[in-house]
Formats: structure tokens, C-alpha cells, sequence
């Protein structure tokens, strides 16, 4: 189980230290509880969310065991990606909410990894929906294609391979447009991907943007807030201060924010 929270991280790591020797049994007791009922929540909302499906299931147990630092020695990646990157079956559930409420017909990732939220958003799509996902390391071309053929919904999806930031200026090209678009890549870029996005017209009337990781583990409320050593804290006041968007940061897991425009959410009255 990963644990966003630096809060239940620090308890954790209280516990285990050698400063717990002296601690009287019924506080070590109290805070061992606490603990649990941390693991609880989580595991609970995990046990009442509907499950994801056997591709899904199999996509998430296949990155776990991927031999991610043998494939990073042979030379095939850039680095060892972290299996830990892959979605849960919270946000894939939530994910494909927001799809099937917003009638999306085109939606773009930027982060694809392994699949898992991009076949998670494709499953909520109508026949003709179309999932662009973009992603920078090759690597992940034929293991996601092999992926995608195990699903009636992976044909939806289209992979555009190469960093984000061009390949929002091949699709502006294109004249694409998006209703859902979900941003889950490297943390220093988010800012940079929404203002192309906004700039060049890319978001559908009435769409949505989800930005993964607005809490990156505690670093946005715990670090500086320097653009360079905090790069989401930066993105996410750059967000809030727009007043052309509204947005909501919605504090599951590693958080997730959530992106309209004003004009789109704001009420009229006569
Ligand atoms: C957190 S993972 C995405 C996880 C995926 N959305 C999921 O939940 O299963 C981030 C991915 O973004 C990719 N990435 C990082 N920088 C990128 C860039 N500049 N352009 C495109 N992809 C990038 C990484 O290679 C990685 O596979």
C-alpha cells in the first residue's frame, strides 16, 4: 500500500525508531492504533469502490512484477521507471465518472506508463470515443500495445510516443479538441502543458482538466515554495490564481485537481 500522506509516513517511521524504547507500552498502544485506523480508511474505500476490470487487474499486477531495473541496466529506458507510478482502483473509478458524466467523446492523457488510466478512461467511452495518450519513453510501445489488444476498449486508445510538450503542438496542428483531459507526467511540465492547452484551444466547451499529484507526497504545503523545488506547489497556486478558472483539489490519495472554466461554472441569474 503506498502512503501519500507524510503525516502517517512520519508516525510510521516514529514507531520504528529507537526513540520508541522509552515510550510507556499504553502510548506506543494509542499510536500503533492510530496507525491502523489510518490503513482502515484507506483499505475500507478501496474494499466499498467498484473493482476494476480483468484487463485492468492484470495491467496493475504485470507493472508490479516488470523487471523495470534489468530493462533500465539493458539500456531500454532512461531510467528505472517506479511500478509505484501506475494508478489505483480509486482513481481508475473516478476516472471513468468523469468520463461517462461529461458524455466524452475525446479525451487526452498526458502520462501514459503502462495503460492502466488510459484503457481506465477508454472503458468509459462510446464506441467512437477516442483516448490520445501521450508518453516519452519508447519502451512502453509494444508492452502497451500488447496490453490494449487484451481489451475491446483498447482500440480506442492512441498512443502519440515523444515528449508532451510537442505532441500538444502536433495535436493543436490537428485541430483536436478535448472534454476530459487528465495530466499525470513529469511534475515540472504540468504548468507548461495547461497554459498550451488553454492557449491553443485544446479544451472542449465545457471540459475538464485533472491534474494528478496535486499533493505530491506533502511537498507543496511542506517545501519552499520556489517554482524550482516546488514545482506542483507552483502549478497549483498558478491555478488558483487564474481567475479564469475554478478548481477543486479533491484529497484522495495523492490528490487530484480539478480544472473548469469560471464562465462554465459559475450560475447565471436573470
Ligand atoms: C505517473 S506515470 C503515468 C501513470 C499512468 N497515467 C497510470 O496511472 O497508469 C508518468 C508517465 O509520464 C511519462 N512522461 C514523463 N515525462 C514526460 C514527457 N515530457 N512527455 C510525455 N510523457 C512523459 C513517464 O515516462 C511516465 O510513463
Amino acid at each position: 500500500m503506498t502512503v501519500y500522506d507524510p503525516a502517517i509516513r512520519e508516525l510510521a517511521a516514529l514507531l520504528e525508531s529507537p526513540e520508541m524504547k522509552d515510550v510507556k507500552p499504553e502510548i506506543r498502544e494509542k499510536l500503533e492504533n492510530i496507525l491502523e485506523m489510518s490503513k482502515k480508511r484507506h483499505n475500507y474505500a478501496d474494499e466499498i469502490t467498484t473493482k476494476h476490470s480483468d484487463v485492468l487487474d492484470q495491467i496493475t499486477k504485470e507493472t508490479t512484477t516488470h523487471p523495470w531495473e534489468e530493462v533500465f541496466k539493458a539500456g531500454k529506458t532512461s531510467w528505472i521507471m517506479p511500478a509505484r507510478m501506475i494508478s489505483s482502483p480509486i482513481s481508475s473509478q473516478f476516472l471513468k465518472f468523469i468520463v461517462s458524466m461529461a458524455k466524452a467523446k475525446q479525451v487526452l492523457e498526458i502520462g501514459m506508463f503502462t495503460g492502466y488510466t488510459a484503457l481506465s478512461m477508454a472503458e468509459a467511452l462510446p464506441p467512437d470515443g477516442v483516448v490520445i495518450t501521450c508518453e516519452i519513453a519508447d519502451y512502453l510501445k509494444s508492452l502497451t500495445s500488447e496490453f490494449f489488444s487484451r481489451s475491446p476498449h483498447g482500440k480506442k486508445i492512441k498512443p502519440y510516443f515523444g515528449p508532451a510538450g510537442e505532441t500538444l503542438e502536433t495535436l493543436t496542428k490537428e485541430g483536436r479538441l478535448f472534454d476530459v483531459i487528465f495530466v499525470d507526467a513529469d511534475k515540472a511540465g504540468y504548468r507548461g502543458y495547461v497554459e498550451t492547452i488553454l492557449q491553443n484551444g485544446l479544451l472542449a466547451p465545457n471540459g475538464i482538466i485533472l491534474a494528478d499529484n496535486a499533493f505530491s507526497d506533502g511537498r507543496p504545503y511542506l517545501l519552499p515554495k520556489s517554482r524550482e523545488e516546488n514545482p506542483m506547489n507552483d502549478f497549483n497556486e498558478y491555478i488558483a490564481n487564474r481567475p479564469d478558472l475554478r478548481q477543486v483539489l479533491l484529497p484522495f490519495r495523492d490528490g487530484i485537481l480539478a480544472i473548469r472554466r469560471t464562465s462554465e461554472v459559475e450560475g447565471k441569474v436573470d
